[in-house]
């Protein structure tokens, strides 16, 4: 049975980064994706937006919705202080069997926790079956028809405090307009817009931090 794309993926992060390095990892998926076969990693430019966002946030506990193949997953836990854990949620249980190999090679299944299923039914367990209290950094990479019941859905479930922060991505490119909708006119977020590119093109994208006000 052939391999799919994000085997492909895995095969050449497997072949050529380091184990337990994880900027090997993610520079190894970036040389890939550039090169070989495009894929909907969020990317190395739009990806040193996530990273300055994540030492803002300095989170305690962040999650992630929308792991794929655990690109940003390895990229945000890489900057996580000593304790700290990363929530990924992926519901495609390829993709996830992908993101678990690149998770462990990256040495940062410690920090990492890969959530199967879907976000609608997950945040709702965070609280009881994850013991989460709050979330201090949320990123969104799912499908993006999802980022705004997903968004109604954190704050419902007192999810989010004062200070939390959330980052979208793709909110130009294939975009996001009812999200960036929501959080703009909402009083209960402060907004910022960084402008930027589609991972591996020249398709202008964006992403957008919304930091909840309580
Ligand atoms: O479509 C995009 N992303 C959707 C991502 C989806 C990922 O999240 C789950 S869906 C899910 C559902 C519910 N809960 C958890 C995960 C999918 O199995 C996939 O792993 C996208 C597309 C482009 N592009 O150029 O076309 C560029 C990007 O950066 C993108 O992120
Ligand atoms: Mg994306």
């Amino acid at each position: 049975m052939n391999q799919s794309k994000e085997q492909r993926i895995l095969n050449f992060v497997l072949q050529n980064a380091v184990r337990g390095d994880p900027c090997s990892v993610v520079d190894a998926i970036d040389k890939y994706c550039s090169q070989k076969e495009w894929a909907m990693n969020v990317g190395d430019e739009k990806g040193k937006i996530l990273d300055k966002t994540v030492e803002e946030a300095n989170p305690s506990v962040a999650l992630e919705l929308g792991t794929y193949c655990g690109y940003s997953a390895v990229r945000i836990s890489r900057l996580l202080k000593a304790g700290a854990r990363l929530l990924t949620v992926e519901f495609n249980p390829e993709f996830a069997a992908v993101a678990k190999q690149m998770i462990e090679f990256a040495g940062v299944q410690d920090k990492v926790k890969l959530l199967e299923g879907p976000s609608e039914e997950i945040i709702p367990q965070l609280k009881k079956k994850y013991e989460v209290d709050t979330l201090d950094f949320v990123f969104l990479d799912h499908w993006k028809d999802r980022y705004t019941p997903d968004t109604k859905l954190l704050q419902e479930c007192n999810l989010l405090r004062k200070g939390s922060i959330l980052l979208a991505d793709n909110v130009i490119f294939p975009g996001a307009p009812d999200f960036l909708n929501y959080v703009r006119k909402s009083p209960h977020f402060q907004c910022t817009n960084y402008p930027s590119h589609l991972e591996y093109m020249q398709v202008e994208d964006a992403m957008e931090k919304a930091v909840f006000l309580g």
